[in-house]
């Protein structure tokens, strides 16, 4: 996979805007932390989160036109997405507030997901690999551990 992007630095920080009225707003804290740990474990990335938009990743629950080149669809299609590395926009990462996000199966889990776009948001591009995280289709039934061998190689081949 030709990867983009890098940050020029082990230490990330994000901070969380607009949340989404689907859940707690600590469950959506944690279910960020765990995503944002899931690419922790796998590299020698560490994430702090921050409460200022100074942060590298901006996370934001948004709808339809939300200010960036990239409209939102409304409910399925797009669920989310983020930018590749960089200064200003760059990391940003966007959830579209008109999917239904949990914890579970049903509707979009936001783990799931959010572990996806942060793969992004570090620089990953899309596998062909249907066991990786970062093939492009949404899949709610990913194994306990997300991450493929191929992704704990990808990450660690950018950083
Ligand atoms: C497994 O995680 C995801 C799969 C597919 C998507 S998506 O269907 O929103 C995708 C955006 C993306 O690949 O990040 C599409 F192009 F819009 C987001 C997260
Ligand atoms: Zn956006
Ligand atoms: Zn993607």
């Amino acid at each position: 996979n030709a990867q983009g992007t890098r940050w020029n630095k082990n230490i990330i920080t994000y901070s969380i805007g607009r949340y989404t009225r689907d859940l707690p707003r600590s469950t959506v804290d944690f279910l960020l932390e765990t995503a944002f740990r899931v690419w922790a474990r796998a590299s020698s990335l560490t994430f702090v989160r921050m409460h200022s938009h100074n942060a590298d990743i901006m996370v934001e629950f948004v709808t339809s036109d939300h200010g960036d080149l990239y409209p939102f669809d409304g409910p399925r299609g797009t669920l989310a997405h983020a930018f590749g590395p960089g200064l200003g926009v760059g990391g940003d990462t966007h959830f579209d507030d008109d999917e239904r996000w949990t914890t579970g199966k049903t509707g979009f889990n936001l783990h799931v997901v959010a572990a996806h776009e942060f793969g992004h948001a570090l620089g990953l591009k899309h596998s062909r690999n249907p066991e990786s995280l970062m093939y492009p289709t949404y899949k709610s039934s990913r194994g306990a551990s997300l991450l493929a061998s191929e992704d704990v190689a990808n990450i660690n081949t950018l950083y």
